[in-house]
C-alpha cells in the first residue's frame, strides 16, 4: 500500500504502521492477542488516508465501513472468542455515535451476530440518512436489538453483557464530550467488562492516536487505561 505522502512507494506491508515487530501481549491484552508491535496513526494521518482512499482509490463510504465492521468484528472474535466466554451465545453491548464510526458499529454488530455472539446496540443519536437507515434495519432484520436507553449503572452492564463494543467516536471527534455521550462515557469508565474501540477509544483528545481502519484489529482496552479516565482527561 502507497504511504501517503510517498508519491507511487508500494511496499508489502501497510507501510503508514511503521516497522512491525513481534511482541507478546502487554498488561491489559487479551489473552491470544500476542501481535506485532505496531506504529499508531495520529487523527490527522488517519484522516489523510481515508482520504486518500475516498478520493484517490474511488472507495464508497458504505464500502468502507462494511470493511471497517467486519474487521472489528474479526478481531474481536480473534481477541474474545465466543467459546472462551462464559455465556452462550456470549452477550455483546455496542454502542454506536452520530457519525461513522456509530455506522461501523452497526456493521461490526452484523457480523459479531454472524459469528455467534448476542449484540444488543445502543444508538441514541441517529442522523437521518439512507446509510444509516439501512444499517439499522439491516440490524434490526437480524433480531438485533436496539436498547431504549443506556443502562445508568456500570454493575448493570458488567452483569448483562461480557464485552462492550466502543463505536461512539472516531476520528472526528474534538473538543470536550457532550451530552449523551458525556454520561454514556462516564458509564464505561466504570466497567469491569472489556470495551473493544473501534478506530480510537472514544474520548480521546486529539493528540491519542488510533489504529487505522483498514487494519484487522480495533483498538482493543481494558477500561482502567482508558483515555476517558478523569486522570487523562
Ligand atoms: N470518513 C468516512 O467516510 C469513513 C469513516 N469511517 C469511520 O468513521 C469515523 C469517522 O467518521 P466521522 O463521521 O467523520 O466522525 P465520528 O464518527 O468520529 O464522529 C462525528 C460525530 O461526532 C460528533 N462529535 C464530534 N465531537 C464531539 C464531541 N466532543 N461531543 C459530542 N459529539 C461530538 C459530531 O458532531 C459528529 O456527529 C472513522 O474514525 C471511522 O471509524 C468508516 O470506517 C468508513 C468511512
Amino acid at each position: 500500500r502507497r504511504v501517503p505522502g510517498q508519491a507511487g512507494a508500494c511496499r508489502t506491508g501497510p507501510a503508514w504502521w511503521g516497522t512491525w515487530r513481534p511482541h507478546s501481549g502487554g498488561p491489559g491484552e487479551p489473552a491470544g492477542m500476542a501481535s506485532p508491535a505496531v506504529k499508531y496513526l495520529s487523527q490527522e494521518e488517519a484522516q489523510a488516508v481515508d482520504e486518500e482512499l475516498f478520493n484517490e482509490y474511488q472507495f464508497s463510504v458504505d464500502q468502507l465501513m462494511e470493511l471497517a465492521g467486519l474487521s472489528c468484528a474479526t478481531a474481536i472474535a480473534k481477541a474474545y472468542p465466543p467459546t472462551s466466554m462464559s455465556r452462550s451465545p456470549p452477550a455483546v453491548l455496542v454502542i454506536c455515535g452520530p457519525g461513522n464510526n456509530g455506522g461501523d458499529g452497526l456493521v461490526c454488530a452484523r457480523h459479531l451476530k454472524l459469528f455467534g455472539y448476542q449484540p444488543t446496540i445502543y444508538y441514541p443519536k441517529r442522523p437521518n440518512k439512507p446509510l444509516f437507515t439501512a444499517l439499522v434495519t439491516q440490524c434490526q432484520k437480524m433480531d438485533i436489538p436496539f436498547l431504549g436507553e443506556m443502562p445508568p449503572e456500570p454493575m448493570l452492564i458488567d452483569e448483562l453483557y461480557e464485552l462492550v463494543v466502543d463505536a461512539i467516536f472516531g476520528f472526528s471527534f474534538k473538543g470536550d464530550v457532550r451530552e449523551p455521550f458525556r454520561s454514556i462515557l462516564s458509564v464505561l469508565n466504570g466497567l469491569t467488562v472489556p470495551i473493544a474501540s473501534i478506530d480510537i477509544p472514544s474520548g480521546a483528545g486529539s493528540k491519542e492516536v488510533g489504529w487505522g481502519r483498514l487494519g484487522p484489529c480495533p483498538v482493543l482496552r481494558q477500561v482502567p487505561d482508558s483515555p476517558c479516565s478523569p486522570k487523562a482527561q
